[in-house]
């Protein structure tokens, strides 16, 4: 049983990126050790793409995805559960922008803007970015709530389409096979 109380709830977007060793199972492990943690139920998962690097161009083609969660952590402590994911999954950093076992960055939380030298909300590429923009609209719910629907929408339309972007699977989270495991 989540500790949470649905009060205090909000939602969170976070996407996860891998281009080392096994990346599909490396993203599935770490979608499940989010939705393990006591205080944050993963609500939605966006399909996986295949995507060609960007920024640092000499590495192998990443696997990106987004998921939706549920906390009643604040950014800095959800950023916290996600890097210490990292380092559990073994990412060790040489290059910047450069090949990672995985990477959790928190794109967007429900109300909320920071800028602090550990934490930016939004996160302040990601309207840049097709490998987080294509997997974000997934998982938006249908209705416009919260503002974060036009700003990817926009930000989908002002980039040249969805170049280097590849569906690798579909995906369907189902929270339920992983809580019946604990
Ligand atoms: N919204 C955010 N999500 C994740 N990290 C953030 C965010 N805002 C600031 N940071 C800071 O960015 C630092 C560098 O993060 P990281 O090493 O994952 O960068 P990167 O993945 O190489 O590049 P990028 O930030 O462009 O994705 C982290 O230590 C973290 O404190
Ligand atoms: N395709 C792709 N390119 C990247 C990625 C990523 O996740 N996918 N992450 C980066 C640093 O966060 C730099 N470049």
């Amino acid at each position: 049983m989540k500790s949470h109380s649905t009060s205090e709830l909000s939602e969170a977007y976070i996407a996860l990126g891998a281009n080392l060793g096994d990346r599909e199972g490396t993203l599935m492990e770490a979608v499940n050790r989010l939705h393990t943690h006591q205080q944050i139920t993963v609500l939605r998962g966006s399909n996986l793409y295949e995507t060609e690097p960007v920024g640092y161009l000499d590495q192998p083609h990443f696997l990106n995805m987004v998921v939706a969660v549920n906390t009643d952590l604040n950014p800095h402590a959800l950023l916290k559960v996600m890097q210490e994911i990292e380092r559990e999954l073994g990412r060790v950093r040489h290059t910047h922008w450069g090949p990672r076992t995985v990477d959790l960055d928190l794109l967007w939380m429900e109300g909320l803007v920071e800028d602090t030298p550990d934490l930016i909300l939004p996160h302040p590429r990601m309207e840049e970015r097709a490998f987080v923009l294509v997997p974000l609209h997934d998982i938006l719910p249908s209705e416009e709530t919260s503002g974060l629907h036009s700003v990817v929408k926009a930000a989908l339309e002002r980039l040249d389409g969805k170049e280097g972007i590849q569906l690798w699977r579909t995906y369907n989270w189902q929270p339920e096979s992983v809580l019946s495991e604990n």
